[in-house]
This record gives C-alpha cells, sequence and structure tokens, in this order.
C-alpha cells in the first residue's frame, strides 16, 4: 500500500491522504505521525474505501513522518468509532480521540523525572513554602501536577528544588502491573449466585456476543457472582473491562477486588497523572493488563484481547456524556462486546426500562438474582405523608423521621438521609429587598455551602464569598436561606441530636478517592452515626449496621420536564431505600412526600416493582418515548441572544416535515443561559421506523451559521436542561 487515507485528529479536517515512504509499514489501524503545512498532526491509517475522502493526485501526496509504536487499532474498535460517530451524529476525529486518549503514550521516553519531597528544610521559611511541603508529605509526581496538589504556583516547587527540599526521581513508566490471581480468595457462592455465576462463565469461554442483563436486588451480591466470569476470562488470558458510574464508587470496589484476586485491577479515570495514563494505555493495548476499572471513557480504550464487559449500575445517568460526543456508556458497551464478539453483562437493581424491555423481549439475556444474600430481608418501607405530619416551620424532618433516628441512636445503630441537594440551601435572597442570588453566566439560583462558605453556581462552576451587603439595596447582615440542601438536614440533625456523629456525603465532601475511602472506613468503624447524603450515597455502599434510611423528600425529581422523572425517582429512592438492613438486622425505609398516591411513590411504597414498570412502560408507549419510540435533543447557543435565536428561527423555517418524527421548537431551552451561552432547543421524538440520524444531518448540514452559535446534537437525551 503506498497512498493511505487517514482519520487525523482534528475535527475541523477531513480525511487526509498520505504516502508511505519505502521502508516504512503500516497497515489500517496504524497509527502515524504526518506533516501538515508546516506541523505534523496525528492519525490513525483507515480501511480503504470506508472514509470517502478527495482524491489527491499521487504526486502532491506527501509522505508520512512516522508510525507511531503501538498496536495498530484492531478492527472491532474502528468498526466501533465509525458506528458511534454514526450514531450520536459526532465527528469520527472526536471519536477517535477517546481511543488516543493518552497523548504520553504514543512516544518519548520510557522513563520520566518526578519529584517529592527529599526531607530536607528550605533555607528560608514562607508560608506558600510552609504549605506546599505540608501539603506534599508523601507525595510524588511532575512539578505540575505537584503543584495542583499544594496548590501553589510551579515557581514555589522550582524554588525548593533548587534548595534541595524536594528531589528529583527517576521512574520507569511501563512497569508491568502485579497479576491477578483467580483463584485467591474464591468465596462460596448461595445457590442462586452460582447459577448465575454458571451461565456467565459459559459466556465467556464460548467468546460469543451476549448481552446479559444481571437483574438482583440490592444487596444480593451481584459483584460476588460477575467477579466468577471475570475470573474465568483472566484464566483464559483475555482482558476484561469492568464500568462503574462514580468515582467515590471505585474505592470500595479496589477494596473488594483485591480480597477476591490478590492484587487491584488496572483504574483508568479522569484525574489520572499522566504517568499513570501512559502506563494504563499501554499496557491495554498490548494485553498486559488484565482488569481495567474505569469510568465510562475507558470504555474507548485499545483494548488488545477483551474476552469481557461489565457495567455496574448499568442504569446510571452518569453513564451519559453530555459534552464533547454525547454518548451513553451503556449502549456503547454493548456495541463493544458486538463487534468484539463478546458477552456484555449490565448489572443494576433498578435496571433501565429500555434494557428491561430488551431482556424482556429477548433481545438480551435475562439473569436475576431475587434474594438478598445471607438471608438478610428487604427493607420494610413507609410513607410518611407530609401534608399531614408537618415538619416545624423552618425544619425538614418530620415526627415520624425523627422518632425513627432516636431510635436508632438509642441502639447505636446508623441512619441514612438522602435529599439530592449538595449545599445548605438551593436559594438565597436578601430579607430587606427580597433580591435573589443569581449566576451571571446561568440562568440558575446560586446554592449556598456553609461548610466552604461560598455561594456556588452549580452549572458552572463560579463560586463567590457570600457579601456582607445586599448587592441590590445595600442592606447588612440581610441573607436568608430558602429551602434545604444537605448541609442543613445535617444541622437540623445536629440540633436535634447534639451528641449524633452526623456526616455529609456529596460529590463536595468526597469528590476524590481518598476522601471516599476515609468516608467508607469511618462508617465501616461505627464512628458516623447519621450520613445525609446526595444520590453519591444511594448505591454501591454496603453498611451492615444501617437500619434506617430516611428520604427527605421524594418528590423532589418528579418536578420539572424530564422525560425520565419518574423512572429516575424510583431508581433513586428503591437504591437508597437498598442500603438499609443489609447485615443481620432488619432495615426500615421512610418516604417523606406530599404526593404519596402518585403512581412511583406509592409502588415503591408497596416494593412493587413489576407494577411501577408496566405502567411506565404504558406511559412511554403512550408518549413514543424510548423504547418504543426515539428522542433527540438539538441546542443551538451563542454568546449573544439574538444570534442564538435568529440561528434557531432560521434552522425551524427549514425543518422536514415527515409522518414518523415530529419536531418541536425552537424554544430558549429549560437553562436559558448556559456557562454565558444562550441557549435554544428543538426537541425530536420519532418513530423507530424514521431514520432519525440521516435527517437531522441533512436538515442541519443545508445550514450555515455565523461562526459564533454552536450546534450540538444529543440522541438519546438524559438531560433536558
Ligand atoms: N457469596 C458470598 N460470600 C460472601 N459474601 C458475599 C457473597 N455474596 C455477597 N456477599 C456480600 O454481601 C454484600 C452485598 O453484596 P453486593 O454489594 O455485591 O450486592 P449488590 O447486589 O451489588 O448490591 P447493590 O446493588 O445494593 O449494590 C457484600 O458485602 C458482599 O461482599
Ligand atoms: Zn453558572
Amino acid at each position: 500500500m503506498n497512498r493511505i487515507r487517514l482519520l487525523v485528529l482534528n475535527a475541523a479536517l477531513g480525511p487526509l491522504d498520505y504516502s508511505v515512504p519505502n521502508g516504512a509499514r503500516v497497515e489500517p489501524g496504524s497509527v502515524v505521525i504526518a506533516p501538515l503545512g508546516p506541523r505534523t498532526v496525528t492519525g490513525i491509517v483507515w480501511d480503504e474505501g470506508r472514509l470517502p475522502g478527495s482524491e489527491v493526485p499521487a504526486s502532491k501526496l506527501r509522505p508520512i513522518r512516522e508510525v507511531v509504536s503501538v498496536p495498530p487499532l484492531a478492527e472491532p474498535l474502528r468498526r466501533l468509532i465509525e458506528w458511534t460517530a454514526d450514531y450520536y451524529c459526532a465527528a469520527l476525529a472526536s471519536v477517535a480521540r477517546m481511543v488516543l486518549s493518552s497523548g504520553g503514550a504514543l512516544g518519548g521516553p520510557t522513563t520520566m523525572t518526578e519529584y517529592r519531597l527529599s526531607g530536607g528544610t528550605p533555607e528560608r521559611i514562607t508560608p506558600q513554602r510552609k504549605a506546599a511541603i505540608e501539603a506534599l508529605d508523601g507525595e510524588q509526581g511532575t512539578i505540575r501536577e505537584l503543584a495542583g496538589i499544594a496548590g501553589v504556583s510551579e515557581g514555589v516547587l522550582r524554588g525548593l528544588v533548587n534548595q534541595g527540599v524536594i528531589e528529583p526521581v527517576q521512574v520507569a513508566i511501563d512497569r508491568p502491573y502485579p497479576p491477578a490471581d483467580p483463584d485467591f480468595h474464591q468465596p462460596a457462592l448461595s445457590g442462586e449466585q452460582l447459577n448465575v455465576a454458571k451461565t456467565l462463565v459459559k459466556a465467556v469461554e464460548a467468546k460469543k456476543f451476549t448481552p446479559v442483563l444481571l437483574d438482583g436486588v440490592t444487596g444480593s451480591g451481584k459483584t460476588e457472582t460477575y467477579f466468577e466470569p471475570v475470573a474465568e476470562a483472566i484464566r483464559l488470558g483475555r482482558q476484561v473491562l469492568v464500568l462503574l458510574p462514580e468515582i467515590a464508587l471505585t474505592e470500595n470496589f479496589l477494596v473488594r477486588f483485591e480480597q477476591r484476586f490478590g492484587t487491584p485491577p488496572v483504574l483508568w479515570h479522569s484525574s489520572l497523572k499522566s504517568t499513570e495514563r501512559r502506563r494504563a494505555w499501554r499496557a491495554i493495548s498490548e494485553g498486559s493488563a488484565q482488569v481495567i476499572v474505569g469510568a465510562r471513557s475507558a470504555l474507548f480504550l485499545p483494548y488488545a484481547k477483551l474476552g469481557l464487559i461489565v457495567v455496574d449500575e448499568a442504569h446510571e445517568v452518569s453513564f451519559k456524556q453530555d459534552d464533547g460526543v454525547r454518548y451513553n456508556a451503556r449502549d456503547v458497551s454493548v456495541m463493544r462486546a458486538r463487534f468484539e464478539d463478546i458477552p456484555v453483562v449490565l448489572a443494576s437493581a433498578t435496571p433501565a426500562l429500555e434494557s428491561l424491555h430488551m431482556a424482556q423481549t429477548g433481545t438480551y439475556k435475562l439473569l436475576e438474582l431475587p434474594s438478598r444474600f445471607g438471608g438478610a430481608q428487604l427493607p420494610e418501607i413507609k410513607l410518611v405523608n407530609l401534608t399531614e405530619e408537618k415538619p416545624a416551620s423552618g425544619r425538614w424532618l418530620s415526627a415520624p423521621v425523627i422518632h425513627a433516628l432516636e431510635e436508632r441512636l438509642s441502639r447505636g445503630e446508623q441512619s441514612l438521609l438522602f435529599l439530592n441537594r449538595r449545599g445548605y440551601a438551593p436559594l438565597t435572597l436578601c430579607r430587606n429587598c427580597g433580591h435573589r442570588f443569581q449566576c451571571p453566566n446561568c440562568s440558575a439560583w446560586l446554592v449556598e455551602h456553609r461548610l466552604s462558605a461560598r455561594l456556588a453556581c452549580h452549572h458552572c462552576g463560579l463560586e463567590t464569598a457570600p457579601p456582607d451587603t445586599c448587592p441590590e439595596c445595600g442592606e447588612g447582615d440581610c441573607l436568608v436561606a430558602c429551602g434545604p440542601g444537605v448541609e442543613r438536614i445535617a444541622d437540623e440533625v445536629a440540633e436535634l441530636f447534639p451528641e449524633a456523629r452526623v456526616a455529609v456525603a456529596t460529590s463536595d465532601t468526597l469528590g476524590n478517592p481518598e476522601r471516599a475511602a476515609e468516608f467508607i472506613a469511618q462508617a465501616e468503624a461505627k464512628a458516623i452515626d447519621v450520613i445525609v447524603g446526595t444520590q453519591l450515597v444511594t448505591k454501591g455502599f454496603h453498611f451492615p449496621e444501617l437500619t434506617l434510611v430516611g428520604v427527605v423528600d421524594a418528590d423532589l425529581g418528579l418536578e420539572g420536564g424530564d422525560l425520565r422523572a419518574a423512572e429516575r425517582t424510583y431508581q433513586q429512592v428503591a437504591q437508597v431505600a437498598g442500603r438499609a438492613g443489609r447485615g443481620a438486622k432488619p432495615g426500615e425505609v421512610l418516604i417523606q412526600t406530599r404526593h404519596p398516591d402518585a403512581p412511583v411513590i406509592a409502588a415503591l411504597a408497596n416494593g412493587d416493582r413489576d407494577a411501577f414498570y408496566a405502567a411506565e412502560t404504558e406511559a412511554r408507549r403512550d408518549a413514543g418515548a424510548p423504547p418504543f419510540g426515539r428522542w433527540a435533543a438539538i441546542i443551538l447557543s451563542s454568546e449573544d441572544e439574538k444570534e442564538a435565536r435568529e440561528a434557531a428561527v432560521r434552522l425551524g423555517d427549514t425543518r422536514p416535515h415527515l409522518d414518523d418524527l415530529y419536531i418541536l421548537g425552537p424554544a430558549p431551552a429549560p437553562l436559558a443561559l448556559l456557562r454565558g451561552r444562550y441557549r435554544y432547543r428543538f426537541l425530536v421524538n420519532a418513530r423507530r421506523s424514521a431514520n432519525l440520524q440521516d435527517v437531522l444531518r441533512q436538515w442541519i448540514d443545508a445550514h450555515t451559521f455565523a461562526p459564533g452559535v454552536r450546534v450540538g446534537v444529543d440522541i438519546d437525551p438524559y438531560s433536558f436542561v
């Protein structure tokens, strides 16, 4: 092959043709560096005929510069890249970037310099130096990474290097990972677990595309059960990918993995250091990394010999990526398994309706774990009708919940209060003039965080100190908090029970693996009596002494225009309820609600999962919603309101008129301003017969938009803001 076509990693460029110099060897999937004007680009050699582009005469072809010494991307992965770009209306280059997501892996030296404290003291100590030395105890990394950890400038650290307080160390980047032992500690499985495990092990051995829904109640031991096919894959020398929705859950998982296999798995997530990224990427692409545990981005890595994919807590919304390539890792996992011809297991106690439907119609194999492990019983669930049991003014906990907390405290058992709202209060206003504190960049209120003494926007990350006086009327000491967040509930518990040890568990307090590990250790050691948490604590955690779960406001998720609101409420409440009574002592769940008769709430109270799914299925069928029809969202945004509106109106003017596809909009998006951009939205509802993506592409591609306008297409959206 002398002429090659490259998929270059730059979404602004189309495919480009090059020649291969004598002596160089490339094949489809080879990663190469090619000249582009005065610079170079990274590209992937693509299969002939699968990437249309304009023919360049042979005389004009420039030779590629270099073939990168990494294994070529295998055919199944190339097909996955194409499928993902096509299905989600994304650029091929943007998808390919997720595969080559470790720039460092593609070249450079195999050793690098990291830095750490030497134990010496500086000649002159400044507050910054002192803080840096304290923060860097036990840390090692590049200067930039250490500066991030210590919260000081790189200059401060270089000063300390010059003084010998921080010393360089050479590290070998690509040292191998210790091998996992599939037989390190095999637990005795229950009969139910054993049946499921056997079926999964067989599927791994068969090495055929087998999508499985592992539907097991909370505490049934789904993890222990799917560890068996993981072990089998290790024995057969194949790789396993386990996707988890949340970094806070990884910690918990790592401990259990190590108990089972004698060594931790290989981790992949966005906060890995660049050296760890490179090491993992290369081990994955060479096949020496056996089990990879990661966030959704791990799905696109170039596994050399993948034998099994597990998506744990597969119903979780965080598998959906909402920027860049807007994909759902749960669905793409199934496609990857199909291209690789291997089994994929979606594990959940509250499967997505789409997954359940696939299982019921026989597209997925359904495996069930209907009872909790070790004879533990599912908790008893009761509703507290807030219209009758009114909390005291300015309070949020009703008498039955307070009473139940008191009982747990006196018995030395643990309780969990769930409210899916970070911070102290969702809205702050001025007592004097009524001014509401709003984000200047977003159509959203600023949320008060008392633990960090900040007003924060949960959409753009803006943070400011609460002002002493109202910026509107100038009155001092006038701010009032409206509504509860977890911090406020924690305060209420502390006032009611001053002796109780209360912990707030949210992404603010458990945002990194170390803090999550500390929280788990404290909860397990019974150093915490009451946990107040957001959706972060609804899943995965296993605290045997936790016997009470209180849902502070079950109605919260039902407000707003989210098409999946009922399902999400059901999943969240069922999951958090599932944290109660997982050990020997029975659990109790109290759900505070103003709408005890709403179908979701009633189904939760009756523990009638089937009734909920049946009702929701019918509602979706009527609405033509997934899985019976499909949704897509188109968001047009610009920093200029008028420009965004006009672009949306113009696009609306040429909307296609089809029998099996309805287009609503344009209308200002619910979040009409986000990160300084004004947003207009179309919602598209299509029957399954419609060729949704082609219609959208043709419609949108016929327009040229002003340079300031961004057009985002979201297929199967989860976010409706
Ligand atoms: N066969 C077994 N032998 C010993 N311990 C087990 C076994 N199966 C499950 N367990 C233990 O039971 C507890 C619950 O299991 P696990 O967390 O895997 O359940 P789960 O189904 O994932 O629950 P959830 O969906 O609520 O997170 C864990 O502490 C686990 O170690
Ligand atoms: Zn904002």
